[in-house]
């Protein structure tokens, strides 16, 4: 279906002179550099209005608008490697590399995806989407460069919540030791999705706020103000006198020349720099100050809540409203935390800088003792979490699935193998929609599945997923309760249910012939699809241990199995039925209907689960040919 353009949009109201004679960089170069300024102002309001129609990723782009002008004027992209670390800033960088009429089309389906993508553009050097990547992959190229005797400067720009996390530091300890064409550039906001956490976030905040360097920088600077031939001076003198005075930085200790703090929204200094930067030699680390949300009043006030918006009114800023029925599951596992917290004093929650968006905010007021935002750090959450119940806490650890990818040797080593009693709420699990296959929750049953100790719970609705809460942090081992992002189907909650019996199924719906085994989100389509085919359904809310008995009866009273989950077919919780079949020497026909085994793009969540058969429709249709 063609994309609306912009003209439909209504978006081209906004004066784009210079932004629509930017097809690429190679326009942007040939402009005068006094003229870089205007693009910054164009780029910046033709972003906010793309993004009020379309929703997605805000205040990172707006804070790197000069910072993206000065990167593509200054270096040769696409020949000069540039990668963006997770990807949700580079809105600005898409708009000035070709993209810029199809930025209506943002993060649905057949558009433009939310992070850079290889297959996108020849400018997005490297995909991206989760953090802390950008160093590494830079390294990678610049390396490679080396190798085959190319010249080209690769430049990766990382973020100060992203710079936490620890593969950021592998890599910068793997560059510092070496001598390499490498530009890392620290975007500097003083912000992660919430406020930053850890040591490193102060040690940046002392650099910018170094008394000796902020003093002798603004004294020189008054010095020469009346002698603008030599303000040029400034420069050198800095870094001549910041190496005698200043403490070195961490990062000039690891090997790198450091230059900054500079002004991330000074146009003329960003540009001035850039150009020194690229004469310089080796791995240089260039820390840019910048704002997030720069330049839109609403996303400078409220940078967490500007982070990721869904489309809103560009006037006023107000955000639209979610369709969820009722709670998400997210709101269901911050009610029930904090509910929990206050009977039991054990309970600690801990999370990697996802507070916000997995539903963290309430407990981490109520109980701010008892709260841990790790930062991007998802291995060290997870042992953390072990250390913690090592000495009698019981911790929960609330994560995204596909950010628990990050962390699964400290699942298996550290927790499971231990049989230590943390709780992992796992959140997105599943397709998550716009953000598309970067953030999927597309693997965990199967990357779970297989792990001793590991209690696996999937809830069908709002109601069991309490229950499933409450069931895997009373049980005494590592347990998992997975559930996706957004509402459920708009069941009433209550709060007093008791916890479930371990390893039951219940059977739902009886029908003939055909029984539909549904896992978590897939029991609702799964109950529409039994009405065309008259199938019997059981909602079998454990992933692990299964309920044997209940599949040995199914086995027994129907012609075919037919397993649903909202993870990959392969290794997913199909795969434990049929393993148990075979174990038993039953012999029944069976059908696995999950993710295939390709990675599904973005689009709306309806659209991806229709794209990959797994609502009601595409049930049936599969049932039918299955049974011809
Ligand atoms: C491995 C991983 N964990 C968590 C996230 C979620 N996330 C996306 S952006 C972000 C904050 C990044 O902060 P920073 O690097 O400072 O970038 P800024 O938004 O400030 O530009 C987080 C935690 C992620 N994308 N990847
Ligand atoms: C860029 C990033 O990784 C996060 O902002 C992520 O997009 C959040 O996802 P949710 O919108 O599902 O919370
Ligand atoms: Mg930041």
């Amino acid at each position: 279906m063609p994309h609306r353009t912009l003209s439909d949009s209504g978006v081209v109201s906004h004066r784009r002179s210079l932004l629509d004679s930017i097809n690429s960089p190679i326009n942007l170069r040939a402009l005068p550099e006094s003229l870089l300024p205007e693009v910054a102002s164009e780029l910046r309001g033709f972003l906010v209005e793309c993004v009020s129609q379309t929703g997605g990723h805000l205040a990172a782009g707006l804070g790197v608008v000069e910072l993206t002008i000065g990167l593509h004027y200054v270096f040769d992209t696409p020949h000069d490697r540039l990668i963006w670390d997770v990807g949700h800033q580079a809105y600005p960088h898409k708009i000035l590399t070709g993209r810029r009429d199809r930025m209506i089309s943002m993060r649905q389906k057949d558009g433009l995806s939310g992070f850079p993508k290889r297959c996108e553009s020849e400018y997005d050097s490297f995909g991206v989407g989760h953090s802390s990547t950008s160093i590494s992959a830079a390294l990678g190229m610049a390396l490679a460069a080396k190798q085959r005797g190319e010249r080209r400067t690769v430049i990766a720009v990382i973020g100060d919540g992203a710079l936490g996390a620890g593969m950021a530091f592998e890599a910068l300890n793997h560059a510092g030791s070496m001598d390499i064409d490498l530009v890392v550039i620290l975007n500097d906001n003083e912000m992660s999705i919430s406020p930053p956490v850890g040591a490193i976030s102060n040690h940046l905040s002392r650099l910018l706020s170094g008394k000796i360097y902020t003093s002798m920088r603004e004294g020189s600077k008054n010095a020469l103000a009346g002698m603008p031939q030599l303000r040029h001076l400034v420069g050198r003198w800095e870094e001549h006198v910041k190496g005698m005075l200043m403490p070195s930085t961490l990062f000039e200790e690891l090997g790198f020349n450091y230059i900054g703090p500079i002004d991330g929204h000074d146009m003329a200094s960003m540009i001035k720099t850039l150009r020194n930067i690229k004469e310089m030699p080796g791995q240089r680390l260039l820390h840019v100050v910048t704002r997030k949300g720069r330049g839109y009043e609403p996303a400078e006030g409220q940078p967490t809540t500007y982070h990721g918006v869904t489309p809103f009114n560009r006037q006023t800023g107000e955000l639209r409203k979610g369709t969820a029925k009722g709670p998400t599951y997210t709101q269901i596992f911050g009610g029930w935390l904090c509910d929990a917290a206050a009977a039991d004093k054990r309970l600690v929650g801990i999370t990697p800088a996802m507070c916000e968006g997995s539903g963290l905010t309430a407990f981490s007021k109520r109980f701010p003792d008892r709260y841990f935002d790790v930062g991007i750090a998802e291995q060290h959450a997870v042992t953390l979490a072990a250390g913690m119940a090592c000495e009698g806490l019981k911790p929960v650890v609330a994560i995204y699935s596909s950010f628990l990818q990050r962390a699964y040797d400290q699942l298996v080593h550290d927790v499971c193998l231990q049989n230590l009693d943390v709780t992992f709420a796992v959140d997105r699990g599943g397709l998550v929609g716009p953000d598309g296959a970067t953030h999927a929750g597309s693997f965990d049953l199967s990357f779970c599945r297989p792990i001793p100790n590991l209690l696996i719970l999937a809830p069908s609705d709002e109601n069991e997923c309490r229950r499933m809460l409450k069931t895997a942090y009373e049980y005494e081992g590592p347990a998992m309760v997975r559930y996706p992002r957004g509402g459920g189907p708009g069941v009433t909650i209550d709060s007093d249910a008791p916890a479930l019996p371990i390893g039951r199924g219940e059977i739902v719906r009886t029908g003939q012939r055909i029984a539909l085994l549904a896992f978590g989100s897939l029991v609702a389509p799964a109950l529409t699809a039994a009405e065309t085919l008259n199938a019997t359904v059981a909602n079998m809310r454990f992933v692990k241990p299964l309920d044997e008995a209940l599949i040995r009866d199914l086995a027994r009273d129907h012609d075919i199995l037919v397993t649903l989950e909202e993870n990959a077919i392969a290794g997913g919780a199909g795969s434990g039925v049929a393993e148990f079949l075979s174990s038993q020497g039953l012999v029944v026909r069976c059908l696995h209907l999950g993710l295939p085994d390709r990675y599904i793009d973005h689009a709306e969540h309806a659209e991806q689960l229709a794209m990959c058969g797994l609502d009601a429709p595409g049930i049936i249709a599969s049932v039918q040919a299955e049974l011809g």
